[in-house]
C-alpha cells in the first residue's frame, strides 16, 4: 500500500564553488521512502547524515547552493499523487500551510521579539486566511490553542516573556493552525529540559491524534524515536539503510549501523558499558564507495566495498539495505 508522500530515488545535492572549483555535498543521495498516512514517522541517523535537506526536499524547498539531480516527492492530494518538486512557485505557496507544513530547526526563535505573538499569529493568518476579519482570525487563533490545552492569554505576550519549551509549543501550534495534512518537524525538542521535552511531545501527539494526519519527525535522540514515533527509517551519510515499525527496529535491528545507534542507548538496570559507533561520519563531499557504512562496519566484507545494497524485505514493512542480510544479486 502506498503511503500519502511516496520519495522515489530523490538526490538533491549541494552544489558549491570554491576557488574557481565545483564542490558536490552529496546530502540526500538516492533515497526512495513511503510514509504512511496517520501516524508519527521517525527519520534519525547522526549529524550531517542529511536529515534536514530530506525535510528541506520534502517541503519542496530546493533553493541554492541545494540543487535537485533527480527524483520525485509525491503527495497524495484528493486520491491523485502530485510531485512538489515540479509545482511552480504559486503552486508551492497554495500547498505550503494547509496541506504541508514545517517546523525548521531552532523554530522557537521565529518570533518577532518586539512583537506579541498575537502580531505573528495575526500576519501568518491574514496571508493565509482570504475573506476574514482581523477580530475572527484572532480568535480562531485563540480558539486553537484552546483546542490544544493551551492557554489564549499567551498571544498577548512578547516572546522573550515565555520559556523555551512554551515557545516551541506556540511554534508547533502557529505551523498546525490550518490543519495540514503532513507536517514536518526537524528536531523540535532539541536544546529543551526533558520536562520542555515531554510537553512537546506530548502536543504533537495530541495534534496527531486530533487531525489524524502525519507528523514527518526528524531527530538524532533515538530514545525519542523509541517514544512517540510509529515507524521510521534510518539515515546515513544521505542514504536510507532502514525502514520498518519503530518496535521492529528497536527488537530487531538488522543493519550493523541500527544496532550500533539502539545497543548505545541507556537502559535501567543495566551496567554494561555502552559501544558507541566507532570511528567518525563521513564526508559527503567524497562518501565511501559501495555501503556507506562500510569503513566503520565491523561485519564488513569485500561487496560492501563495492555496491550499495538495495532496501530487500526482512518483514512486509521491515526492510534493510545490508549485503549481510541478502544474497548478491550480481
Ligand atoms: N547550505 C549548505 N551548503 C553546503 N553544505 C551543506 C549546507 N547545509 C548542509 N550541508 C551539508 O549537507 C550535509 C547534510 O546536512 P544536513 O543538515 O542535512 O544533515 P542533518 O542530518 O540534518 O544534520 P544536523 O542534525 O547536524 O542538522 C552535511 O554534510 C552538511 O555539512
Amino acid at each position: 500500500m502506498k503511503g500519502i508522500v511516496e520519495v522515489e530515488k530523490l538526490q538533491t545535492f549541494y552544489v558549491l564553488e570554491y576557488m574557481g572549483k565545483k564542490k558536490t555535498v552529496k546530502a540526500v543521495n538516492d533515497v526512495t521512502l513511503s510514509i504512511p498516512e496517520n501516524e508519527i514517522y521517525g527519520i534519525a541517523g547522526e549529524s550531517g547524515c542529511g536529515k534536514t535537506t530530506l525535510l528541506k526536499a520534502l517541503f519542496a524547498s530546493i533553493e541554492p547552493p541545494l540543487q535537485l539531480f533527480e527524483g520525485k516527492v509525491s503527495y497524495l492530494i484528493k486520491g491523485n499523487f502530485i510531485n512538489a518538486l515540479t509545482l511552480n512557485g504559486k503552486e508551492k505557496r497554495e500547498l505550503r500551510w494547509t496541506y504541508i507544513s514545517y517546523i525548521p530547526q531552532g523554530s522557537m526563535s521565529v518570533f518577532n521579539p518586539v512583537k506579541k505573538l498575537k502580531v505573528t499569529y495575526l500576519d501568518f493568518l491574514e496571508s493565509h486566511v482570504r475573506g476574514k476579519a482581523g477580530r475572527e482570525l484572532l480568535s480562531l487563533a485563540r480558539h486553537h490553542l484552546e483546542q490544544l490545552g493551551l492557554s489564549p492569554h499567551i498571544l498577548d505576550a512578547f516572546p522573550h516573556q515565555l520559556s523555551g519549551g512554551m515557545r516551541q509549543r506556540i511554534a508547533i501550534a502557529l505551523s498546525t493552525l490550518l490543519k495540514p495534512q503532513v507536517i514536518l518537524a526537524d528536531e523540535p525538542t532539541t536544546a529543551l529540559d526533558v520536562v520542555a521535552q515531554r510537553a512537546v511531545l506530548q502536543l504533537m501527539r495530541d495534534i496527531q491524534k486530533e487531525l489524524k494526519n502525519t507528523f514527518v519527525l526528524v531527530t538524532h535522540d533515538m530514545g525519542i524515536h523509541a517514544n512517540i514515533t510509529t515507524s521510521m527509517a534510518i539515515m546515513y551519510a544521505g542514504k536510507i539503510v532502514e525502514v520498518g515499525p519503530t518496535q521492529e527496529i528497536f527488537s530487531n535491528p538488522l543493519q550493523p549501523y541500527t544496532q550500533f545507534l539502539i545497543n548505545s542507548l541507556p537502559r535501567i538496570g543495566d551496567k554494561s558499558s555502552k559501544k558507541s559507533v566507532p570511528g567518525a561520519p563521513p564526508s559527503l563531499l567524497n562518501p565511501p564507495s559501495g555501503c556507506p557504512f562500510h569503513p566503520r562496519c565491523p561485519e564488513v566484507s569485500d561487496l560492501c566495498q563495492d555496491k550499495m545494497p538495495a532496501l530487500n524485505n526482512s518483514t512486509h514493512k521491515h526492510k534493510v539495505a545490508c549485503w549481510l542480510r541478502r544474497e548478491p544479486s550480481v
